[in-house]
Parts: structure tokens; sequence; C-alpha cells
């Protein structure tokens, strides 16, 4: 007999609430990885990139964690061709190391999850809770779920500091990913014009930049590329669940034409050009780039 299949919405609810947990026991392990687990594989993932130990590392610890939890049905990777399977009905997809070519130099890394009512590949309309883990100068986490989001500090407790995480009106940073001469001539426009109104923050870990956009409000995007139409970030595990927490926030999320959590990927491993951020810059974006 499947684990929850009948169960009530409740029972949901409280998967939600063990997924997150377990991301949040997790980190300090992840941190283990990270400081110990540093060699090249010599493999790759599903996206052609090459994958670290560490990589590797996260991905299995977070398939044995997430899959030991009572009601979860599947679990995702970046890192992995298949879906790996178990009993329930609900959804896990994971980035179980955004940002891995910041390890060298030691900078921002994160962990990132959805939790979907349906196997993967699926619309994000079906995330019931999306968030992301810091591995920074301390360790944070930042859950959307129920339309509002929190940021904790992770220790040998979780700390609420803030409980209604909101981008700020006035918008501040802006990050763009793939560099200028890739970008296509509209975008380039556009990233020209944001220059001269906000401060660059840019540190090649997709969660750090957006944590900078939900700090102090702007704009982070990974666009089409003149020679990758459909951009770099992977829409199930990095796309929709960021799209989610920015949503909720008062943000926006875009593909260039609409929100990210419209999208039905095909397969698992599809990319999106990805832009997120306040409301103003997205709706900027999509008016200028005609895209
Ligand atoms: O090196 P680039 O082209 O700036 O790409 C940086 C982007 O790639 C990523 O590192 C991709 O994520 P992974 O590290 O999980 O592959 C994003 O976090 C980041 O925004
Ligand atoms: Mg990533
Ligand atoms: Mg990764």
């Amino acid at each position: 007999m499947s684990k929850s299949l009948d169960a009530p919405a409740t029972q949901a609810d409280r998967t939600v609430a063990q997924v997150i947990d377990t991301i949040a026991d997790a980190a300090s392990d992840v941190r283990t990885a990270i400081a110990t687990e540093r060699e090249h594989s010599g493999t790759v993932n599903p996206s052609g990139d090459e994958q670290l130990a560490a990589d590797l590392r996260a991905d299995e610890l977070f398939e044995e964690r997430i899959l030991g939890i009572d009601g979860v049905a599947t679990y995702a990777s970046e890192e992995r061709e298949e879906v790996a399977t178990s009993d329930g009905r609900l959804h896990v997809a994971m980035d179980p190391l955004d940002g891995s070519s910041n390890l060298e130099p030691n900078s921002g890394m994160g962990t990132i999850f959805g939790v979907y009512s349906e196997r993967p590949p699926t619309t994000g309309r079906n995330l019931l809770a999306a968030g992301f883990v810091i591995y920074g100068p301390v360790t944070s986490m930042v859950v959307a779920r129920d339309g509002r989001v929190k940021e904790y500090v992770l220790g040998d407790d979780r700390r609420v500091v803030d409980d209604d995480v909101t981008v700020p009106e006035d918008p501040t940073v802006f990050g763009f990913g793939g560099g200028v001469d890739s970008w296509t001539d509209d975008f380039r426009t556009f990233a020209e014009e944001i220059r001269r109104e906000l401060k660059l923050r840019y540190g090649g870990a997709m969660i750090a930049d957006i944590n900078q956009v939900l700090t102090y409000g702007g704009i982070f995007a990974y666009p089409a590329l003149q020679s990758r139409p459909e951009g770099k970030l992977r829409l199930q595990f990095e796309g929709q669940p960021m799209a989610y927490i920015v949503e909720a926030a008062g943000g926006r999320s875009s593909n260039g034409e609409q929100s990210l959590l419209d999208l039905n990927p095909d397969e698992l491993h599809e990319r999106t050009p990805l832009h997120l951020g306040n409301a103003s810059l997205i709706d900027r974006l999509e008016s200028e780039t005609g895209q």
C-alpha cells in the first residue's frame, strides 16, 4: 500500500514541513562536503556540466534523506538523469549545490528545492512550497509556503530573522549572467539602461544573487543567449522554485514573455531564460526586449 496516497491535506502539510526540516538539518553535512570533497569527479551531469565530488555527495545525501520521508514519492535532481522513486504523494526537485563553480574561490553556494504535487517534469503551478539554503558566512534558509516567505539562520536551532520577506519597492541592485557579448541586441540595450540606474551585484551563484534582490530590490537574469536561446538555468530545479519564492515575496518572474510558473516542461532537465525581481523591472524587460 502507498504510504499516504489517500491522506488528507494535513498529511501533505506535514510532509512539506518534514522536507523543509530535513533540508535544514542536512545543511551542516553539506557544509562538510563543501570543505572536504573539493575535487572534480570526472563525470558530467545531464546538462553537460562537470560535477564536483561535493555535487555528487550533496545529491546522494538529499536523495537518501528526502526519499526516507513518509509521503515523498519522488526525488528529482539536476545531478541525475532519472527521477528516483518511493511511495507517497509529493515530489521533491532539487539543485543540491547551486553555484558549485564558486567552490574553489570559496564564494557563495547553496541548495534549492521545490515540493510539487505532481511528478516532474511539471508546471510550477503544482508547487506547494520552495526554498533555498545559502552556505555563506552564516548558513541561512529562505522558505516560501502558503503565500508567505520567511528567512531563517540555521545553527543549533532554526532562528527566524525575517517572517515576511518582501521585495523592497525601490530597486537597488542588478546581476546578469552570460556575458555582454553573448546577449541578444535587445537584452544588451535593456542591460545598459539598468546599468545606469542600479548597482551591479553578480557573484556567480544564483541563490546568492537572487537573495541580493530579495534583500535590496532589483533584478537578476540569466537571459537567452545568441548561441543558446534556451539560456543556461534549469526550469524544474532552479527556475520554478526561485520564481515561486520571488513571486510570493511580491516580485515577478519571466522567461521573457510569461511567468516561469506557467511553463510546463516536456523534459526534466529543460533550460529556460530566467528573469526575476521587482515587478516593475520585469514588466519593462518584457516590453523592451519583446521576447
Ligand atoms: O558561470 P556563469 O555563466 O556566470 O553561470 C553562473 C550561473 O550558473 C550557476 O552556477 C548554475 O548552477 P549550478 O552551479 O547548480 O550548475 C548559477 O548558480 C549561476 O547563476
Ligand atoms: Mg544551480
Ligand atoms: Mg547545481
